[in-house]
């Protein structure tokens, strides 16, 4: 099942540029060998000891020539793991010597320079939930000029951040979606009924991780009647003790209520993981044969974010693939 799990081709929906670097890009982007080895200890941290670990990568990245390399690198490695479809998600930020605009545009470059074979690569961006409401307007009406000018990369807008700290603002999203921008935003990732109901009123496109929603009857009744696909990260969430295990994920519950979810890394350089290792880890948990596994690579074609005519190829790919690769296929 591993092979399987590595060949099947895949599509990675939520993975953030920065908590995807990998020990050896850290250390080609000059990273000291401590800070490397915080990433190697990793087992079961809690958000917040993760949150610290973004620090490291932040440092490697704070100036043009290390973030272009970072994103190479991470594109590469997302094809080496057979990810045919990757939409890379990072937070614009300025630096000494590197403004939001020279952000942007250098992961823009990266994306455009370096075409590795079979992977399709998109652009969220994500805004900062621990900033306030003025500093998140102004970095969506910089991302809404990006996406003016490179309407088939930059997708969408993400809300990311510590989840226990800042705030949802709906109009910021409403001026997104207004503007073309698809919305995927992180939803309960740990328990704040009062504001996943809002989140859940604005009918994200997507929601990320969606861990505390069936936890109260009465946003589980509002979930499933709208729908919305969760992007579910099982070590990301096992790593940060929400939770308990990977037979013991919310994503059960969105198997067994047939209710629409992909699988993603989150952050594969911080949990050390790979989107591969998530497909074996939920075949693992919850018994799941090749076809079932083949179907939610398939079925996560339609959450994302690609035009009609590039989901229409991709879904021929693995169409083509299931034939060749599946026996029993049904
Ligand atoms: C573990 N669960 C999570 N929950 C919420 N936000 C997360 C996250 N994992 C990552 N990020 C967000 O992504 C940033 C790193 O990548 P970029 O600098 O954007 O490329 C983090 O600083 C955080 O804001
Ligand atoms: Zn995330």
């Amino acid at each position: 099942m591993d092979l399987f799990c590595h060949k099947l081709p895949k599509i990675e929906l939520h993975a953030h540029l920065n908590g995807s670097l990998s020990k050896l890009t850290l250390k080609q982007l000059g990273c000291l060998e401590n800070s490397i080895s915080q990433y190697q200890s990793v087992k079961a941290i809690g958000l917040k000891d993760a949150f610290a670990l973004f620090k490291v990568a932040h440092e490697a990245t704070s100036n043009t020539k290390n973030l272009y390399i970072a994103t190479q690198n991470v594109i590469e490695e997302f094809a080496k793991d057979n990810v045919v479809y990757l939409e890379l998600r990072t937070t614009p930020r300025s630096e000494e010597g590197m403004s939001e605009d020279d952000y942007i545009e250098t992961v823009i470059k990266a994306i455009r320079e370096n075409r590795f074979d079979g992977i399709l690569v998109k652009l969220i961006l994500s805004l900062d939930r621990r900033r306030s409401r003025e500093e998140q307007t102004e970095t969506l009406d910089r991302i809404i000029r990006f996406k003016n000018s490179f309407p088939d990369l930059i997708r969408g807008v993400d809300l990311s951040g510590d989840p226990a700290k800042g705030d949802f603002f709906r109009d910021i999203f409403e001026k997104a979606r207004e503007n073309g921008l698809k919305t995927a935003i992180h939803c309960a990732e740990i328990q704040n009924d009062a504001e996943v109901k809002n989140i859940l009123e604005f009918k994200p496109d997507r929601l990320g991780h969606g861990t505390f929603i069936h936890t109260n009857p009465e946003l589980w009744a509002l979930y499933k009647q709208l729908n919305i696909p969760v992007e579910c990260c099982l070590t990301s969430n096992v790593i940060c003790l929400t939770a308990n295990s990977y037979a013991e994920h919310h994503v059960q519950e969105w198997i067994k209520e047939k209710l629409p979810f992909c699988l993603a890394t989150d952050d594969k350089g911080v949990f050390n993981t790979s989107l591969s290792e998530e497909f074996l880890h939920i075949h693992k948990a919850s018994k799941l044969n090749e076809l079932e596994l083949w179907t939610i690579s398939y079925k996560s074609i339609e959450y994302s974010f690609a035009s009609a005519e590039e989901k229409n190829f991709l879904r021929f790919s693995l169409e083509k693939w299931k034939i060749k690769n599946i026996k029993d296929n049904e």
